[in-house]
């Protein structure tokens, strides 16, 4: 993908661009945001962002053991659709975004940063939302992941982090008066859907042939959070081009570079900045060739936006006039319930949290 150019190297790059000390790097990083949506960060070389890469590999170890364990012990562990995003999704559950609602192949463990850090927060849905909520429970996770819980801490803190110095870079190329005018609205310690994924796609002896047709890896979506950062070891990953000239050359690959991260946005980011961001359509596919029959594990880190922040443009962004849908599907303007029709009267234009705009994303894409 033409993204693969723009290479940034963790801290050493973002942090001289955060200072603007290299504006090529930072207006290359801003014009991959605007288009694509996706870029590669490399992490090497740079003790901050070499552990960061030792923690992914160790944590797709984790993966293997835990996905490895029986599905009935795993079902134990079950997210609730519409009730929380965090804990077992099985394989075969998302299919509405599929185009011929291929069953995906991919099941994953949401891990939860509140949970990790604060003990707390099984649900990152505010109780207006949803008031009868359990908020924690003693072992939501199975115990091979729990007794890995210092790594975990470790890998979102990290990851956070990086975010952070990729949204303020960008608020800075943006020219947004504040350069922590998006950091300000994912922090670390707030209440959240942060929270890290660990995924397995499985592989099939006839993975190539024609049960490659009736289903798919991961179907088409966008994330629906600020910044994903995505560790994988296998192909499989496509995002949809952002100027597609034939039919064929609509998806794109995006092959894992050894020592780099995936760095793509989400729906929030569009929202906040009214459109000038992008968050772009990935899926992932069978996977091609030799590759077709193994097994493919991720390790994702999402930074979302805190559970109140509300989903409407930042300052220089709010132009007052229509506001873009992110990803063309769902905008977070409220429905009208009472209190948003209290607004309406008031001339407010009623507004989502962006807890009750998660729960109605992940409930439109099935977990
Ligand atoms: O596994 C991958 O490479 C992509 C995963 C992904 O897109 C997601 O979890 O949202
Ligand atoms: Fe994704």
């Amino acid at each position: 993908m033409a993204s693969s150019r723009m290479v940034s190297h963790y801290k050493d790059y973002l942090y001289s661009i955060c200072k603007s000390e290299d504006l090529s790097e930072a207006t290359r990083l801003l014009e991959a945001c605007q288009t694509h949506g996706f870029f590669y960060l490399g992490l090497q070389d740079f003790p901050e962002g070499e552990t960061l890469l030792a923690e992914a590999n160790q944590l797709q170890s984790l993966a293997q053991s835990a996905f490895s364990l029986p599905l009935p012990e795993k079902l134990r562990y079950s997210l609730k659709k519409g009730i929380s995003l965090f804990g077992y999704k099985p394989a075969g559950t998302i299919k509405q975004t599929d185009p011929s609602h291929r069953p995906d192949r991919t099941e994953f463990f949401n891990i939860s940063k509140d949970y990790l850090h604060y003990g707390t927060a099984l649900s990152p849905f505010p109780s207006s939302s949803s008031p009868s909520l359990p908020t924690s429970t003693t072992t939501p996770y199975p115990p091979v992941i729990e007794s890995s819980k210092s790594l975990l801490k470790s890998f979102t803190k990290h990851s956070h982090d990086v975010g952070m110095i990729i949204l303020q870079t960008l608020a800075r190329q943006l020219n947004l008066p504040n350069d922590q005018e998006f950091t300000n609205l994912n922090r670390f310690d707030q209440p959240s859907g942060d929270h890290c994924r660990l995924i397995k796609t499985s592989g099939s002896p006839q993975a190539s042939s024609s049960n490659s047709e009736k289903s798919i890896g991961l179907p088409s979506h966008t994330d629906f959070g600020s910044v994903t950062i995505l560790f994988n070891w296998l192909g499989g990953l496509q995002i949809e081009s952002s100027s597609p000239t034939e039919e064929e050359f609509k998806w794109q690959w995006v092959k894992p570079i050894p020592n780099h991260a995936i760095i793509n946005f989400g729906d929030a980011m569009v929202t906040f900045t009214n459109g000038a961001l992008k968050s772009a359509k990935h899926r992932v596919v069978p996977l091609p060739g030799e590759q077709a029959t193994r097994d493919r594990h991720s390790v994702v880190y999402f930074v979302r936006p805190h559970n109140d922040v509300p989903m409407k443009p930042v300052a220089g962004f709010d132009t007052g006039g229509d506001r873009v849908k992110a990803a063309g599907k769902f905008s977070p303007v409220a429905a009208p319930g009472k209190e948003q029709q209290q607004q309406q009267q008031q001339g407010k234009t009623p507004v989502l949290t962006a807890g009750e705009w998660m729960v109605k994303r992940a409930i439109q894409l099935g977990n």
